[in-house]
């Protein structure tokens, strides 16, 4: 059996016990019913992802999967390629917005090569990044396939991979993303897992203006068009209009539910990997937080289909990298210092409410 196969096999839905017991000491805490609101919504579901009452999410880790896309040679993003690779370099270097942001929320970053378009053996052998590149950018989805299945595959397993070999250390994991030109295939996957119009799910990425917006419309159209991805199959999706951190993305999400740990989930090309895994294996949404609505008008209908009416924050962002995540991490940590630190009515000695 392959490590796909097995890692699919090992997620199950939330402890139902652990749920039910997390529910009945938030009923009994000593505020008025419920009145943390959805952070005690959020405190039920990391009980049932953990299978227990009291839960840690002290060791943070947020995975920067970074990746280039052959769909650039479109103009379908602002920025050229090389942006890619030099934003690797500000992650190391500790200069770039996750930088700021993990550190505040007192997770440590792992950025990953999952196929950036330049060699970046230095910051590898340094043991600077992790090593997992697949290929040097995905094929132009506009032409053809961005990878072969076997591709697809070998993206997937080594998120998977990452998972494993992290949570023996970490309680709860982050999604991040690099990737000039990685809203378009986001888009597409969007589109093949919604059945929502193009019109409707497509943005500016990093700032197009209206007539450039038109154009990458009509991209991702062709895209799918060539390529007939099956909307049942979710390698199928990945090898066809996906991309390599998108893969990545998507088995970190698949071994993470299989190890029984919280997964944040970043913005909109976080959400499409999401969409991968969810596809492969629809047990893992028992497993998400959604950290925030991005600005991609796509975003919504993504987060719905996965079963998220209203993600954490609603905050304007539009960067990926992990940012969203990172912030979404505090209220986490907030949620579960609710479950074990507030007293129930009988620990404190407070009168309950008339019944
Ligand atoms: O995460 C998001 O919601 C998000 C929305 C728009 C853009 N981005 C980031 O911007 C890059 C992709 O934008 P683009 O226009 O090149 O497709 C890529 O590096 C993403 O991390 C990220
Ligand atoms: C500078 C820059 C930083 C980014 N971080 C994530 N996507 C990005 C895109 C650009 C262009």
């Amino acid at each position: 059996m392959s490590l796909l196969e097995k890692t699919v096999k090992e997620i199950y839905p939330q402890d139902a016990s652990s749920r039910e017991k997390a529910k009945t000491r938030l009923d009994n805490l000593a505020i008025p019913h419920w009145a943390l609101g959805d952070l005690m919504d959020l405190a039920l579901d990391i009980a049932g992802m953990t299978g227990t009452v009291k839960p840690s999410v002290k060791k943070k880790a947020i995975l920067t999967m970074a990746g280039d896309h052959g769909v650039v040679a479109e103009n379908v993003s602002k920025y050229p390629s090389e942006v890619t690779p030099q934003m690797v370099y500000n992650f190391v270097a500790g200069g770039a917005g996750i930088n700021a942001l993990s550190k505040q929320a007192g997770a440590n970053i792992f950025v990953v090569d999952m196929g950036v378009a330049a060699d970046l053996k230095d910051l590898a052998d340094a043991g600077k990044i992790i090593n997992k590149k697949v290929g040097l950018g995905t094929g132009n989805i506009a032409k053809g396939p961005a990878m072969s299945r076997t591709m697809a595959v070998r993206a997937l397993e080594s998120g998977i991979d990452i998972a494993n070999e992290l949570s023996a250390e970490y309680d709860i994991f982050g999604t991040g993303d690099m990737g000039i030109g990685n809203t378009t295939p986001s888009t597409a996957i969007a589109a093949v897992c919604t059945g929502e119009p193009l019109e409707a799910l497509t943005g500016r990425g990093t700032g197009l203006n209206d007539d450039q917006l038109v154009h990458k419309t009509n991209v991702i159209k062709q895209a799918l068009e060539i390529n007939k991805p099956d909307p049942k199959d979710g390698v199928d999706i990945l090898a066809k209009v996906g991309g390599f951190e998108i893969g990545g993305l998507a088995g970190l999400i698949l071994g993470a539910a299989a190890n029984r740990k919280p997964i944040v989930v970043d913005g909109f090309i976080s959400t499409a990997a999401a969409l991968i895994a969810y596809t492969i294996e629809p047990f893992v949404r028992d497993y998400l937080i959604f950290s925030h609505k991005s600005v991609e008008p796509g975003h919504k209908a993504m987060q719905l289909k996965l079963g998220c009416e209203k993600p954490l924050l609603d905050l304007n962002f539009r960067l990926g990298e992990g940012t969203g995540a990172a912030v979404a991490m505090n209220l986490v940590e907030g949620a579960v210092a609710i479950l074990t630190e507030v007293a129930t009515f009988e620990e404190a000695a407070v009168a309950e409410a008339d019944k």
